[in-house]
């Protein structure tokens, strides 16, 4: 099915000897083949993206409707994790995308070859994986287009209609509400001692069908009801996260640092007045500024011009509202977005201020492995353009069962049981993709 190497090209297996050098410290698992030959055309508006997908074992990432959707393996990259896994995924991209025969008239972040990937939360992680689609449908400000990798004809053609999750048993993940409550009491003497200034802690809770979960029904439910969040899935992966940790295009960046929450009222009246004492709270405004801080610091050094707002704003979801500050900047030099992802994860939004005294405390606190988690989740195409989220609102789906996260920022002012709350709060987003 796929053409020759060009005789002009050395032979894969030196570029692969030449490219494990490159990265050394990394294994890698890789499947893909010698050349891309990879095909994008325009096509009429496909409407729904989600609803496109033809088979359980989805690729996506939408919001508002536009964004991309893809299915089948052209390529896969599995990481063992490292600090260094962000670089050793762009340098195979750079080599696999650089290698391809690419035509691509549309022109747009997106079009062409896209890899989609989710990234271990933990540097010791061994969890994240790059997959390059064989067929994605891309929308986005007005234009539509196809992009095909290989040569079979006509994938729209072959949609099987996803099933709900049926009989869903739950169970406790690794710790139990009252001990997960311990634990944050704990971080929160940690801090009042004065060893970090923040953590966040997360807990897991499980989830079991009668039959496999098919991904594409959970993103149907998702996006329907969060369509401001990015409604992602990736090798399992599968969630409606608030959070933009980077977004490039060309030259332009954005992000959405998110930290401070509380839930949504009941009546209007109730709204308003939990919206404005969010605002006015300290403890959540400590928590914000943590992160944004770092943020901003992260992105200084690599951007010509760079926004970061005073103040956070208020960003109201259908379950939570959250400080928000939206962050633009301009790059100094290229840089593919998967680099700009590496300067920023993990923030202290998800781990905590400092980090490493953070990533410590979540070891021995939290008692669980996060997997991806928390971790970068988006997409990146052979320009280097891409989006990126922080996985947040997600599930690690294997087969019938579900594992569900979530975490909180700890501060000195935290309460163990309005913590315990909000992460309550922030498990119906998946409880309500699984049970509808
Ligand atoms: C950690 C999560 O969310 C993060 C923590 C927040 C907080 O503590 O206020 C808000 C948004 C996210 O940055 C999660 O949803 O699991």
């Amino acid at each position: 099915m796929w053409r020759k190497p060009h005789h002009d090209r050395p032979p894969r297996q030196f570029e692969r000897v030449q490219f494990s050098r490159r990265v050394a410290r990394v294994k890698l698992a890789v499947t893909a083949p010698d050349r891309l030959i990879v095909r994008t055309e325009r096509v009429a508006d496909p409407g729904d993206l989600i609803s496109r997908l033809p088979h359980p074992t989805a690729l996506a990432w939408v919001r508002h409707g536009e964004g991309i959707v893809g299915w089948g393996e052209a390529a896969r990259l599995t990481l063992p994790g490292g600090e260094d896994r962000f670089a050793a995924a762009d340098q195979w991209l750079r080599d696999l995308f650089g290698s391809a025969d690419i035509h691509d008239p549309v022109q747009v972040p997106g079009s062409g070859p896209v890899a989609f990937g989710s990234f271990g939360f933990d540097p010791k992680s061994p969890d994240s994986v790059l997959i390059v689609p064989r067929w994605i449908v891309g929308r986005r400000d007005g234009a539509a287009w196809l992009t095909t990798i290989g040569e079979d004809a006509d994938p729209l053609a072959l949609v099987h209609p996803p099933q709900p999750p049926a009989r869903l048993a739950w169970s406790d993940g690794t710790l139990s509400a009252p001990a997960w409550e311990q634990a944050v009491a704990a971080a929160v003497d940690r801090i009042r001692d004065g060893r970090l200034g923040k953590v966040v802690l997360a807990r897991d809770l499980h989830a079991e069908a009668a039959e496999p979960i098919d991904a594409r029904t959970l993103l149907r439910r998702l996006a329907d009801r969060f369509p401001a969040c990015y409604t992602f899935s990736c090798a399992g992966l599968v969630g409606a996260t608030p959070e933009l940790l980077i977004r490039r295009a060309g030259e332009h960046l954005d992000s959405l640092v998110l930290a401070g929450t509380t839930a949504r009222g009941t009546t209007p009246a109730d709204d308003a007045e939990r919206a404005t004492r969010l605002r006015a709270s300290a403890k959540d405004r400590e928590e914000h500024a943590y992160a944004a801080e770092m943020v901003r610091d992260a992105l200084t050094p690599l951007c010509a011009e760079l926004t970061v707002p005073d103040q956070p704003e208020l960003l109201t979801l259908a379950n939570v509202m959250h400080l928000a500050s939206p962050v633009h900047g301009r790059l100094r030099r290229e840089r593919s977005v998967l680099d700009v992802v590496a300067a920023l994860h993990p923030t202290p939004a998800v781990a905590g201020t400092p980090t490493d005294t953070a990533l410590d405390l979540i070891r021995e606190l939290e008692l669980m492995d996060r997997g991806r988690y928390a971790g970068p989740v988006g997409w990146v195409d052979a320009r280097g353009d891409g989006e990126w989220g922080i996985a947040l609102r997600c599930a690690e789906l294997d087969g019938t069962r579900a594992r569900l996260f979530a975490g909180c920022g700890i501060v000195a002012d935290s309460d163990p049981a309005a913590e315990l709350a909000e992460a309550q709060t922030k498990f119906r987003v998946m409880q309500y993709a699984l049970e509808g």
